[in-house]
């Protein structure tokens, strides 16, 4: 007659399922358990005592000893039987006797079981893993205490195997915390590499200060564009106002005051900072307030510079370079007075304060007398140093500040007198007609007196609603021809308009 198997409990998957969550199944032996079958042996003077948990198809043994089989089939354990009665110490005093047993090979073969014993292993929850069991060759019962014993040590066993789910559980956070932390970590140097990127890629200097003692720190771009070495040696002050241009230092100050007030979102300015070399570097700094006191007060400020030096200087090199142009546009290239543009600018400015302020403005036109005969007898080369000469001596005569000396055509010169009067204007084409005779510019053709004379004709008008510029340098030009019909050499005063 063939063994007759245990019936299986309806929750005997949940069951499997729950020891396998153990993974204990297959696992290296461990003493704890190989102290516990000792003991079971030991107690219950058994020569075979085993820790059975009970696979699907399979008992598997933690420990054993008396016995080399690692585990056997489900179909012959006499631990599956005990699993049906959780509560109680499954005992078999005579396998002989036991119809359920008299066939099992484990009875009629080795290990020639006549007696077993077993105490369920009940985890939380209260489902059987399996026995912690004792085996004799010969029947017999257990004494009461034996049985005792033997439930005692399966306790034990079920806190060995809650120890293990506790641990392993412990071990899956700590890896997991590892993870997360590593991840973090990760995290923390991708974030840190990116802001790294980033200031490099907008070559940026970093720096932060701490408000109330105005201490200054900076990362290595920031210390690289100061001269200093990347490896952290700063420059001797911690302070860093002290590196601030001071003529820049208001404008950096009203700038950061009306972000620390909160008047600004950031403060963003451009200045200079002294640079290791001695020499100055332009920044364009950008920063916000990170960190305040309960009361508001900041506390610390981070920031960003970039260094703009190359970008200023053209800038002023393009600033230079428009002025030229700017003046070359309103210079006449041969005499380097203002050219006739510039005289017509400068006229209707003046003209439009004299009607604001009804100060007269004086014109004089000044002609140089017999300027053909010049060029025909000298050349056209010394015709031209005779007009730079003619322009130097005018310029000079016109020397209280304000007046505008221009060339007015070929051998024409206009001077603007702003808030002059007749008098005055006269007393100026004075001066020029002496200045000419006293620079005595050899003249041979002239027919007066040997020397390059000028004729001048004296104009003053207060400009009004009713009239034009042109009438000023109308009157101007008549007085001219007067002069020039006069004898040349002279100035003429046009009359009042
Ligand atoms: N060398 C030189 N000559 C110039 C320049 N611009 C004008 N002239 C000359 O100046 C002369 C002006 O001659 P005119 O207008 O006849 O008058 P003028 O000979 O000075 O005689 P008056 O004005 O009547 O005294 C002309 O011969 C022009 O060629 C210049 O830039 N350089």
């Amino acid at each position: 007659m063939p063994a007759v198997p245990a019936a299986r409990a309806e929750n005997d998957a949940d069951r499997v399922a729950h020891l396998r969550r153990f993974e204990i199944l297959d696992s290296l032996p461990e003493g704890a358990y190989d102290d516990i079958v000792a003991l079971a042996s030991q107690l219950c003077g058994a020569p075979i005592a085993l820790i059975s948990l009970v696979d699907a198809e399979r008992q598997w043994f933690k420990a054993r000893v008396g016995l080399e089989a690692q585990e056997t089939p489900r179909d012959l354990a006499f631990c599956d039987h005990a699993l049906l009665r959780p509560d109680a110490v499954f005992t078999i005093p005579d396998a002989h006797a036991d119809p359920r047993f008299a066939d099992n090979p484990l009875v009629t073969g080795p290990p020639h079981i006549r007696f077993y014993a077993g105490a369920p292993i009940l985890v939380e929850g209260g489902l059987p893993m399996g026995t912690v069991c004792v085996i004799d060759t010969q029947p017999r019962l257990l004494a009461p205490a034996q049985a005792a014993a033997l439930q005692a040590l399966a306790r034990q066993t079920a806190a060995l195997l809650a120890l293990r789910a506790h641990t392993r559980l412990a071990q899956q956070q700590a890896a997991e915390l590892a993870k997360t932390s590593a991840e973090a970590q990760r995290e923390r140097q991708r974030s840190a590499e990116l802001l790294d990127l980033v200031l490099r890629g907008g070559n940026l200097g970093l720096w932060d200060i701490h408000v109330p003692s105005s201490v200054w720190t900076a990362n290595a771009r920031e210390l690289e564009m100061l001269g200093h070495a990347a490896d952290g040696a700063g420059p001797s002050t911690t302070d860093w106002r002290t590196l601030i241009h001071p003529d820049d230092w208001p404008q950096v100050r009203a700038a950061l005051q009306a972000h620390l007030g909160g008047a600004a979102p950031a403060f963003q300015c451009e200045h200079r900072m002294r640079h290791r070399a001695g020499h100055w570097i332009w920044v364009q700094s950008h920063a916000v307030v990170v960190d305040r006191s309960a009361d508001g007060q900041p506390l610390r400020v981070v920031g960003t510079h970039r260094d703009v030096t190359r970008r200023k200087e053209a800038e002023a090199e393009i600033e230079l370079a428009h002025a030229r142009l700017q003046q070359l546009s309103t210079t006449d290239a041969l005499t380097g007075v203002g050219n006739r543009r510039h005289f017509d600018d400068c006229l209707a400015r003046e003209w439009a304060r004299s009607a604001r302020t009804h100060q007269p403005l004086a014109l004089l036109m000044i002609d140089i007398d017999h300027f053909k005969l010049y060029n025909d007898r000298y050349g056209h080369p010394a015709g031209d140093d005779c007009l730079r000469r003619v322009a130097e001596l005018i310029t000079a005569c016109a020397r209280r500040g304000g007046e505008i000396v221009a060339r007015y055509g070929g051998e024409e010169f206009a001077v603007l007198l702003p808030g002059t009067p007749i008098d005055g204007a006269r007393a100026v084409a004075q001066r020029c007609l002496q200045a000419l005779r006293d620079g005595a510019i050899e003249h041979l053709a002239s027919p007066t007196d040997g020397v390059v004379s000028l004729s001048i004709g004296v104009a003053v008008r207060v400009a009004g609603k009713s009239i034009e510029p042109k009438a000023l340098t109308d009157a101007a030009d008549a007085a001219l021809y007067e002069a020039k019909r006069g004898g040349r050499d002279r100035l003429a005063v046009g009359t009042a308009g």
